[in-house]
């Protein structure tokens, strides 16, 4: 099970660059094993032509490594802390695509502007508030995962798929690696073309709540979400 995670991992961070959202070695994709417990991430630093299914790091949902020589992803801590907090994701990605960038330095968060939006995200895609210099100066990276788990406070996970922390970038999420890395996408898509939108029409709204109901739930259905009830 751990060895197919790897190569499920290995093929997610894969995407993240052959979608064009991640530069270098920016960004990584993480799973998560349920029935081990463990976490299995891209190795930091690594670029993604060298990467292989071996490279990958597996870690305890307490950060210990567990396999793999080299460093685990910088941003490790933050995928433990929504691996902890929020019940059923079984995969994370974390990016600096550009458009869901630029929203997330803006500290704004992305409203539904169309049912575009509104068939994947159940209301805007929130951002969370600027750390504080103590939180960066502590633990940052799971500081980065606690203020998103407060911002996510009543939302459900499936059907607000990703976020955007202050001044940093996006996180999204899914039941495994390659359905964050999908709403990594569909969040860098929704970020362009909200960016845009705005830029034709300043007084621009969100949609109402009937039309964003009535695209959401006829494509997820009314009680969709992985754990057991809301955040
Ligand atoms: O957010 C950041 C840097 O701001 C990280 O995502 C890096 O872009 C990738 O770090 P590693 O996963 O290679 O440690």
């Amino acid at each position: 099970m751990l060895e197919e995670l790897k190569v499920q991992v290995w093929e997610a961070n894969l995407e993240l660059q052959k979608r064009g959202l991640v530069l270098y070695t920016w960004g990584n994709a993480s799973g998560f094993d349920k029935e081990s417990g463990l976490v299995v991430i891209k190795p930091s630093g690594v670029e993604y032509e060298k990467l292989e299914p071996k490279d990958m790091v597996v870690v305890d949902l307490a950060g210990n490594q567990v396999e793999g020589g080299l460093r685990p992803s910088s941003d490790t801590p933050t995928h433990l802390v929504l691996y902890r907090e929020f019940s059923g994701i079984g995969g994370i990605v974390h990016t600096h695509s550009t458009y869901a960038t630029i929203w997330s330095q803006a500290g704004r968060g992305i409203p539904t502007f169309g049912t575009t939006h509104a068939d994947y995200f159940y209301g805007e895609v929130p951002c969370t508030r600027k750390l504080k210099s103590a939180e960066v100066e502590g633990s940052y990276e799971d500081e980065t995962g606690n203020v998103i788990v407060e911002t996510m406070k009543g939302r459900v996970p499936v059907h607000v798929p990703g976020i955007l922390v202050a001044n940093h970038g996006p996180f999204s999420w899914g039941k495994d690696a390659h359905e964050a890395v999908y709403h990594g996408v569909v969040l860098e898509e929704l970020a362009k073309m909200a960016l845009h939108t705005c830029a034709l029409n300043k007084e621009i709204e969100a949609i109402d709540q009937v039309l964003l109901d009535k695209h959401f739930l006829r494509k997820h259905g009314k009680n969709a979400y992985y754990g057991q009830g809301t955040l």
